[in-house]
């Protein structure tokens, strides 16, 4: 095609033009079709169109790739397919700023009624009393108004950009392509315009494309065309959709169209993302926050109610109204409203919010990616790990340490198996065809070695003993079936180059393919029958290569009759044993101790592999999670009832040779059981299992791309003990939020009982709008800031999971919150009414004094309480304290405001100035709640010892019964 084809096209895609005449014309450098064209075919699953361009090779060619060794790659290359065919990038959705964040903020009801106060405080205070005197009342409450929405809006911002750094680091998937005759990894969003993919199984299409070559792939396109049966790609059906996933088997793949040019970006700017839902434990606390809150509203109306009724009793002259009564009234509404805005906790699902982005951030920092918010804390009451164990418990890192071959055990001690010629052009044949694996050279003759970790070792072992690259040209691929998980083998149909006969390789786990083997090769290099005591003595191999702890394979073959005819299943029965060999995969430092933290937090772990039961059980010692429990092979297991099953699970401890299906049936029996179920697992036989689990965590290395997308959490490490850092980190998640709540109910409880009885008595409220306004700020935002962000110690491991019972207020949460209110309560109430005479006020301003007196001992009742938050049933309360210092920070900080506010601010906070006396005072009545705090707990734990000490451990809740605070019944 020559320059002039691109001029029809001139007024679509201008950017084409212009880029297309700014370069040299040479053919080299021309792309012969347009994206338009393929875009076309690949949506209209045009075949027709795809002859007409020539097939795939045609269709690379004129991309100027290669089917075999894909393209240039060079920079300048991939920069001009970028410009002409676009990147494979998405337009996301524009970002929210700053400034919209606080326009969200000032929509809240209630500030806008404060800030009508407010603006009816200044009118009325102005005209009545004059600009000077008049306008404080009003000018105080709007820059509270203006505090409060600021303060939301930049926690709200912050949030965002955590999000959005999380979502950067979730589409971060990388996939192997061919380019410059090298296989490479490079990330998705690197892809390019012809481009030639590998396709395996669990992989996520990541462009459009066409079928090149490859085996029983078969496509999951449910998330693209909704098409819940999985198509098989082959040449007759070549079309891939971008957004889709590999199921099984698989190919190459040769990329056509990339980015918003593909049907998956079509679709993506349609619908945007879909945002984070709330969590449970969020949807528990809205519901506990519109409780509270209405309770708020009751007080609010009664005491506005109490206060203009005593006004109105206590004006002598109902007829004449002064602007200075007004004054009155609006000074009674704004009180009501602040109440109100006292009582709703606004401050619960941020502090739910703040606690799982902190959670969340350190966690990323420990090598987990956290993809679904809930999982944190769901993680945090689980009762039972489930794990796999190669890739979590193991390295991953495998390599053939023994072998069985010609009747001769091989260790691998740098010397390589001595085998006669047949057995060694058998094993290569065996090794390098059969596989999904590949090896390629790099540019200065050092090998690269792709697939998963049991092919690469394989892999290994086979380039050891001969040369991978004269060895796969000189046999054709007939037929291929694919490892999966379920048959636990694979297998090849292949013809030599050179003609000849059909032959069957196999290879998979040991005993399965054993069993299927008639006849074995022995010493001597001769075909032997497998009699009972040639299979014993091989089984006796395979034992003794388990009780090694290494995985055990078995390769096998077929000589297939000349009139065979390939039709069907590759024949896999009366094979012939070639080779058994053992892989060692170590077992990741860490794990053991791992292990022990999740027994002493009483956490179960359950190892459930798809390797043999003696691999298993010998891993699953060494790792301490065997000790005297059981071991169930998956098809034992298939055979137990449910109640058998249930019966047999405490004292389950490894299951081996186990399904994917088996898995997710331990998970289904174990949730039945109110048991709380974290599942780990890599690969795409994983998915249901991940899926059906309370919290799914997948592997971040191994794991493929659809065992990631399955999970809740992904392990970036792969490592079993960043599992159990999780689970720390949920269960400080949960206990922070109840350290957060129980702060907040005592100062809500104490604010508006304070206010409301105050005004019934003495029809005046000691708390004033702005004071209330800044206790609000106190109790909300900064406490969640403070308590949310205790991070996590080691004690959190050494309790018990909270499972799915437990009710979120406990029944210490609420002897710590009665106990404050009652003294709080009492103190302020002595103050109120006896205040005059024991602290031996006078003068005209002594009401003034008073009530700042009892608004600062308030406060300092409320910044030692937070220090009482912090342990809900030790008695040192200063544990820890200077590992928080987003804590110390916030009591400073409010310390000072506090301060400010007192000596300098009197007009704007309608205080007085105190001296230092008085100070002492107040802050002393502060400490006092500390000591108030120890003696509940103590008077408990004296309690609990003399009457019933099993009843420690329960957990009461009254008040709150109509709220479903059971932790997790919904997860
Ligand atoms: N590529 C392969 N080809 C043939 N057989 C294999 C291959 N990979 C693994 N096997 C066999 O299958 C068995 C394990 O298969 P499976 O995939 O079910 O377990 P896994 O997922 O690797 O293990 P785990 O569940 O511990 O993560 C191994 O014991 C091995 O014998
Ligand atoms: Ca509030």
């Amino acid at each position: 095609m020559s320059w002039g084809a691109y001029v029809p096209l001139a007024e679509e895609m201008p950017s084409q033009v212009v880029v297309v005449s700014a370069h040299s014309k040479t053919v080299e450098d021309e792309y012969e079709v347009e994206s338009v064209l393929l875009e076309a075919m690949v949506a209209g699953h045009s075949l027709s169109l795809m002859d007409q361009q020539g097939g795939v090779e045609g269709i690379a060619l004129k991309l100027r790739s290669s089917i075999d060794t894909g393209i240039r790659g060079d920079k300048a290359d991939l920069q001009r397919r970028r410009c002409l065919f676009g990147s494979n990038t998405y337009t996301e959705k524009p970002v929210k700023g700053f400034w919209s964040f606080l326009w969200d903020a000032m929509h809240d009801l209630m500030l806008i009624i404060l800030a009508a106060c407010a603006f009816m405080s200044l009118a009325v205070g102005v005209s009545t009393e004059g600009w000077e005197e008049g306008c404080y009342d009003g000018a105080g409450i709007g820059f509270s108004i203006i505090i409060v929405v600021f303060v939301t809006a930049i926690s709200d911002y912050q949030q965002s950009l955590q999000f959005r750094a999380l979502d950067k680091e979730k589409k971060k998937i990388y996939i192997h392509v061919i380019r410059e005759s090298q296989r490479r990894k490079v990330c998705i969003n690197d892809l390019v315009v012809g481009d030639v993919v590998y396709l395996s199984t669990g992989d996520q299409v990541a462009a459009d494309g066409v079928f090149i070559s490859g085996h029983s792939l078969i496509i999951d396109e449910s998330s693209m065309t909704g098409e819940s049966e999985p198509q098989h790609i082959n040449e007759q059906k070549p079309f891939l959709l971008s957004g889709t996933k590999v199921q099984d088997g698989f190919g190459l793949m040769l990329v056509t169209g990339v980015g918003m040019n593909t049907e998956w970006g079509h679709s993506m700017a349609v619908l945007g993302k879909e945002g984070d839902d709330e969590t449970p434990l969020q949807q528990k606390l809205s519901r506990l926050a519109l409780l509270i809150g209405n309770i708020g509203i009751c007080f609010a109306v009664l005491t506005f109610l109490v206060l203009v009724g005593r006004f109105l009793v206590n004006k002598k002259d109902l007829r004449h109204w002064s602007g200075l009564d007004l004054l009155y009234f609006v000074r009674f509404f704004s009180i009501a409203v602040t109440i109100i805005v006292v009582a709703v906790p606004e401050g619960l699902p941020l502090a739910v919010t703040l606690t799982l982005a902190y959670a969340m951030r350190r966690m990323m920092v420990q090598k987990a990616l956290v993809r679904k918010l809930s999982a944190c804390e769901t993680m945090g009451s689980a009762t039972y790990i489930c794990c796999d164990k190669t890739g979590t418990l193991t390295t991953n890192q495998m390599t053939v340490v023994k072998s069985w071959i010609e009747g001769a055990i091989w260790q691998s001690n740098g010397t390589t198996p001595l085998v006669s010629f047949m057995v060694k052009q058998l094993l290569l044949e065996s090794i390098f065809v059969n596989t999904a694996g590949d090896v390629s050279e790099g540019k200065n003759g050092e090998l690269a070695f792709f697939g998963t970790p049991t092919e690469t070792a394989l892999l290994k072992f086979g380039v050891a003993l001969g040369e991978f690259k004269s060895t796969r040209p000189k046999t054709n691929i007939i037929k291929l079936e694919p490892f999966n998980s379920v048959k636990k083998k694979m297998g090849v149909l292949v013809r030599s180059s050179s003609g000849g006969n059909l032959r069957a390789h196999w290879k998979g786990a040991s005993e399965i393919v054993l069993g299927c083997c008639a006849s074995a090769i022995d010493a001597a290099g001769s075909i032997v029958p497998l009699d009972d005591s040639k299979y014993s003595e091989l089984m006796g191999v395979i034992k003794r290569f388990s009780d090694d702890s290494l995985r055990t394979l078995c390769l096998a073959f077929k000589d297939l009759p000349s009139n065979y005819v390939s039709e069907g299943p590759i024949p896999d029965k009366a094979l012939v044993c070639v080779a058994i060999v053992g892989i060692k995969d170590p077992i990741r430092p860490g794990v053991k101790d791992a292990v022990q933290v999740c027994y002493a937090a009483g956490i179960r772990v359950l190892m459930l592999t798809g390797d043999n039961l003696n691999t298993a059980a010998s891993i699953a010692r060494e790792c301490g999670i065997l000790t005297d429990g059981d071991v169930v092979e998956g098809p034992e297991f298939r055979k137990l009832s449910s109640e058998e099953l249930r019966r047999r699970i405490p004292r389950l401890q490894v299951m081996a040779r186990s399904s994917p299906s088996d898995k997710h049936r331990l998970v289904m029996e174990l949730q039945a059981m109110e048991e709380v179920v974290a599942v780990t697992g890599d690969g795409t036989n994983d998915a249901p299992a991940l899926h059906e689990a309370d919290v799914g965590l997948a592997m971040g290395i191994a794991g493929t791309e659809v065992a990631k997308e399955s999970a809740d959490i992904v392990i970036l490490d792969d490592n079993f003990a960043t599992i159990v850092n999780v689970a720390k980190f949920g269960r400080s998640v949960y206990i922070n939020i109840q350290k957060f709540v129980q702060f907040q109910l005592t100062v809500n409880l104490a604010a508006l009982v304070l206010n409301f009885v105050a005004a019934c008595i003495t029809g005046h409220a000691p708390l004033s709008t702005i004071q209330l306004l800044w206790i609000n700020l106190i109790m909300d935002t900064l406490a969640a800031l403070a308590l949310a962000t205790e991070p996590p110690n080691d004690d959190l491991m050494k309790l018990p999971p909270l499972g799915r019972k437990g009710n979120f207020i406990t029944k210490y949460m609420w002897r710590n919150i009665y106990a404050q209110v009652f003294y709080q309560l009492t103190v302020l109430a002595i103050l109120h009414y006896r205040g005059k005479d024991i602290l031996q006020l006078k003068g005209p301003k002594y009401m003034e004094v008073l009530d700042t007196m009892i608004f600062n001992s308030f406060v300092f009742c409320q910044v030692f309480n937070e220090f009482n938050a912090r342990e809900m049933k030790k008695l040192n309360v200063f544990r820890h304290t200077f590992n928080n210092w987003i804590f110390v920070m916030i009591v400073g900080i409010t310390i000072t405001v506090q301060f400010v506010l007192v000596q300098f601010l009197g007009k704007i906070a309608n205080t007085a100035a105190l001296d230092l006396q008085q100070w002492a005072i107040t802050v002393l009545i502060g400490f006092f709640s500390l000591v108030v705090d120890m003696a509940a707990k103590l008077i408990n734990r004296i309690y609990a010892r003399l009457f019933d000490p099993k009843r420690d451990s329960l957990i009461i809740t009254s008040f709150l019964h109509h709220i479903p605070t059971g932790a997790y019944q919904q997860v």
